[in-house]
C-alpha cells in the first residue's frame, strides 16, 4: 500500500481536540494513520516524504451543490433574476448540449475544483454517466445524480425517472467508492407532486438520499402557495421528501417554523451565497439555521451563476454577508465558515470519515502555500484561510491517499486539452 509522510507541516485539522497540529502526518493507503507533533513509528522505508515547510494543510473542501457542466455557460448570461436566467438563457442553451459538451464542461469544472482545493462535489445534471467517467479518471470524489425537470409529457417523465434510477444502479459506490449517487427532482416548481413522490419511492427502494432546489426565490415560494396551497417546505414534507436523507439547495426564504421543521427532520441545506447574490434571490438565514441545529453546508451552484467554483470565495462570502445583514460581527465567525466548507459538508452528506484530519479518517487533504504576502504575518491561520486566502493558493491535493494535484497541476487530467475542448464546445453551442 502507498504511504506518505508529511514532515514539518502545520495542519488546521478541524478536530475540536487538536485544532492546529505542528509536525507530521502519516498516510497509509486511503486513510490517515497518524497526525501529531512527534515523528510516527512504523513508517515504511518506501513511504514518499513531503516537506511541509511553508505549507498549511487542511481537509479537502466539500461543495454540496452544483452543476459542473455549466462551466461552458460561464459569462454567457449575467445580471438576470433566476427565472429569466433559467428559462430564457440556460435551458435553451442546455437543450443544445451533446454528451461531449457535458463531458468537457464537467472536466473543466473538475480541474477548477481540484486546483482550488475541493475534493468532493455534489452534481446534478443530465447525461451523468459521462460526468461519472470524468470523476473516475480525475481522482475526485463525486456525489452525482440525474437532475430531472418534469414539465414535459407523461412518457418523457417516465423515461427521465428511469434514467435517474439507472444512473444510481450503474454508478452508486463505483470508482473505489469515490462516486455515490442520489435521486434528484430538480425543484417543486418543475416537478408535479405525484412525480416527486415517485422519486421519494425510488430513493427508498434504492436506499440513496434525495436532493432538490428549494425556496430559492420569493417568486418560487409564492407560486408554490398558489399552485399547491403550501410553501415549499411544507409541500415537500407532505410528499415524504424529508422522511429520508435529504439535501436541499438554497433554502433562502424560510420562516421560523420552516427552520424548526428542517432541523427536526435532519434535512441538510446547501448554502450558495454567491449564486443567491448574483441572481438577486436573497440571503439565506444561515445564522438562524445553525442556531436551530440545521445541517448547513456550502455550495457554489453552477459556474453560470457564480461565476467560479472556488470554495474559498464561498467561505469568505458566508463569513462576511451574514455579518452585514445581521449587524452582528459574530454571526458566522471564521472557524464556523471553515467548518461549513469541511466538516459540516461531510455531515450534510452523512459522511463521518471526511472533513477532519485525524487518524482513521479518509486521506482527503490539501496544502496551501503560506509563503505569500497575504499569508503574513503567520498568526491566526483560520483567519487567514477564511478572510485572506483563495483557491490559487492551493499547491497540492490528495484524495483517498492519492495525489491528484501536484505543484498546482492536475496529475490525472490534461488541463490544456480540456481548456481547448471547452472553448470549442462553447463556440459550437453559441453558433449552433
Ligand atoms: C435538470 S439538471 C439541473 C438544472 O438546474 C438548473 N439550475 C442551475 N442553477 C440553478 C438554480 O440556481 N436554481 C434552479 N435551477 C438551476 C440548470 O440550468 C439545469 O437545467
Ligand atoms: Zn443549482
Amino acid at each position: 500500500m502507498k504511504e506518505w509522510l508529511i514532515e514539518n507541516g502545520i495542519f488546521v485539522t478541524m478536530d475540536e481536540e487538536h485544532p492546529v497540529v505542528r509536525g507530521y502526518m502519516h498516510v497509509v493507503g486511503d486513510r490517515i494513520a497518524y497526525i501529531g507533533p512527534e515523528a510516527p513509528a512504523g513508517v515504511s522505508p518506501d513511504a514518499e516524504k513531503v516537506s511541509g515547510q511553508g505549507l498549511v494543510f487542511m481537509p479537502g473542501m466539500i461543495n454540496t451543490h452544483g452543476h459542473a457542466s455549466m462551466t461552458l455557460l460561464r459569462g454567457y448570461s449575467d445580471d438576470q433574476v433566476l427565472q429569466v436566467w433559467l428559462q430564457e438563457k440556460m435551458w435553451p442553451m442546455e437543450a443544445k448540449y451533446e454528451a461531449q459538451d457535458v463531458k468537457t464542461g464537467a472536466a473543466l469544472a473538475i480541474v477548477e475544483m481540484l486546483k482550488s482545493g475541493t475534493t468532493l462535489f455534489v452534481d446534478m445534471y443530465d447525461r451523468m454517466e459521462v460526468v461519472a467517467e470524468v470523476v473516475e479518471q480525475s481522482g475526485i470524489r463525486g456525489t452525482l445524480m440525474r437532475g430531472v425537470i418534469g414539465l414535459g409529457p407523461e412518457e418523457e417523465r417516465r423515461s427521465k425517472l428511469q434514467e435517474a434510477i439507472r444512473f444510481v444502479r450503474d454508478w452508486h459506490g463505483k470508482a473505489d467508492g469515490r462516486i455515490t449517487a442520489m435521486m434528484a427532482p430538480h425543484a417543486p416548481y418543475t416537478c408535479p407532486p405525484a412525480y416527486i413522490e415517485q422519486f421519494v419511492q425510488a430513493a427508498h427502494d434504492l436506499d440513496v438520499p434525495l436532493h432538490t432546489h428549494m425556496s430559492e426565490t420569493i417568486a418560487e415560494v409564492e407560486q408554490n402557495v398558489r399552485d399547491y396551497g403550501a410553501r415549499p417546505v411544507e409541500h415537500l414534507d407532505r410528499l415524504g421528501f424529508f422522511s429520508r436523507q435529504a439535501l436541499v439547495a438554497h433554502a433562502v426564504h424560510l420562516t421560523d417554523e420552516e427552520i424548526a421543521l428542517l432541523a427536526e427532520r435532519g434535512v441538510s441545506v446547501s448554502h450558495n451565497p454567491a449564486s443567491n447574490l448574483k441572481l438577486a434571490s436573497g440571503v439565506a438565514r444561515v445564522p438562524d439555521m445553525l442556531r436551530a441545529g440545521v445541517k448547513v453546508s456550502l455550495g457554489t451552484d453552477g459556474a453560470a451563476s457564480n461565476n467560479n467554483l472556488d470554495l474559498f470565495d464561498e467561505m469568505r462570502l458566508a463569513a462576511l454577508i451574514h455579518k452585514g445583514v445581521s449587524g452582528d460581527p459574530t454571526a458566522v465567525p471564521a472557524i464556523e465558515a471553515l467548518r461549513l466548507a469541511t466538516v459540516y459538508g461531510a455531515r450534510a452528506l452523512w459522511r463521518d470519515d471526511l472533513g477532519v484530519l485525524k487518524a482513521g479518517m479518509k486521506a482527503d487533504f490539501i496544502a496551501l502555500d503560506m509563503e505569500q504576502a497575504h499569508f503574513y504575518p503567520h498568526s491566526d491561520l483560520v483567519s487567514h484561510l477564511v478572510y485572506a486566502a483563495n483557491g490559487r493558493d492551493v499547491r497540492h491535493v490528495w484524495i483517498d491517499g492519492r495525489q491528484v494535484v501536484k505543484g498546482g497541476v492536475c496529475t490525472l487530467l490534461d488541463e490544456e486539452k480540456i481548456r481547448r475542448d471547452a472553448q470549442q464546445s462553447f463556440e459550437r453551442l453559441i453558433n449552433g
